[in-house]
């Protein structure tokens, strides 16, 4: 199995502008983990999420075919939903944010059926430094590419973490789709 696939330009440069701006005009809630507990040495970062941000159907309707798309060409899951809201989540210098080892399928009710994760990079890579999403799979470490933009896709299952960002702010956007548990 590849280590994630990627979707050059699953949004333009304008449109991640865009979702900067309407992610820093909404109030951000500290990020909690799956099960909202809050333990800052794994996750660092402030998260604003998609539902709560205005004139955003868009982006939805984006994130739907492109999902749709990868899975009937490369992972050929069984995805039923969308269950949970996507996530724009800002990793800052100022406290070093970043994301431990992780899989993104945890216990909960909506967590436990996550099953392909969709990451978009938002930020220009001028604008930090550090914070690379790296993705490792079958003893393969790769490192997602930096073009705001970009979109890259992994079974959620797979562990992920994103580097300390040591200068600047990045900014990403997730997405996760739903099923029946793997089995
Ligand atoms: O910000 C990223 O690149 C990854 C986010 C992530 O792993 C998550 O929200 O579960
Ligand atoms: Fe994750």
């Amino acid at each position: 199995m590849i280590t994630f696939h990627t979707v050059p330009d699953a949004f333009s440069p304008a449109e991640c502008s865009h979702l900067i701006e309407v992610a820093r005009a909404a109030p951000a809630a500290d990020a909690g983990l799956v099960r909202a507990t809050t333990e800052h040495n794994l996750r660092r970062a402030d998260l604003v999420w998609l539902d709560d941000l205005p004139d955003t159907d868009w982006v939805m309707e984006r994130l739907i075919a492109l999902v749709a798309r990868a899975n009937r060409e490369v992972f050929d899951f069984d995805l039923t939903d969308f269950a949970e809201s996507p996530q724009i989540a800002r990793y800052g210098a100022e406290r070093e944010g970043h994301f431990t080892w992780h899989s993104d399928i945890g216990e909960g009710r909506l967590a436990a059926r996550r099953k392909l994760t969709l990451v978009t990079q938002l930020s220009d890579p001028g604008a930090y430094q550090g914070g690379t999403l790296e993705v490792w799979m079958n003893s393969n470490l790769a490192t997602a590419p930096l073009e705001p933009g970009t979109a890259v896709l992994f079974p959620s299952f797979a562990l992920h973490r994103v580097t300390p960002v040591t200068e600047g702010e990045r900014f990403s956007f997730t997405v996760w789709a739903h099923g029946a548990p793997f089995r």
